[in-house]
């Protein structure tokens, strides 16, 4: 398994909780996010994760700013990206059994770390239910 993670400033300390508890799993991690809390351009740290997961280099991405907003419209806009803005871990969750997400956006400033990191376990965990929701997954896509 492998992970692409990236964040603006706002996610910076999240990023770094999250990367910590997927290297102790074993999981190999790519990071793109900023490293500072210097305040950067969220899109020039999200590209490459969705670019990363359309490629296959990772199986999945992890994407974190203020929000979760900017850096989900980011994601979202690569054809084979179908990333997820969720606040709760039931969210997560769905998006994963319903939707077959690919990436996790986080709102770092109106979550907690915990929180997050419990996103990102569910995120792992779940599996996508195929049957009806793959036929709607297919037609998400605009060629
Ligand atoms: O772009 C965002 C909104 O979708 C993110 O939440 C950013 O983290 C936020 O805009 C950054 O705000 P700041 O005032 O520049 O710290």
């Amino acid at each position: 398994m492998t992970i692409s993670i990236g964040n603006d400033h706002a996610g910076t300390s999240y990023k770094n909780k999250i990367v910590s508890y997927l290297k102790s799993q074993n999981i190999e991690v790519h990071n793109h996010g900023t490293n500072t809390e210097v305040s950067v351009d969220y899109p020039d740290f999200v590209h490459p994760v969705a670019t990363d997961v359309e490629d296959g280099v990772s199986n999945l991405g992890i994407i974190i700013c203020g929000s979760g907003n900017g850096a989900n419209m980011t994601a979202n806009k690569h054809q084979g990206i179908r990333s997820a803005l969720c606040w709760t871990s039931e969210l997560v969750a769905l998006a994963k059994q319903h939707n077959n997400a690919n990436v996790l956006s986080i709102p770092s400033r109106f979550v907690s770390e915990e929180e997050a990191l419990d996103f990102v376990k569910v995120f792992l965990k779940t599996p996508f239910e195929g049957g009806r929701h793959q036929l709607r997954v297919n037609k998400i896509a605009c060629h």
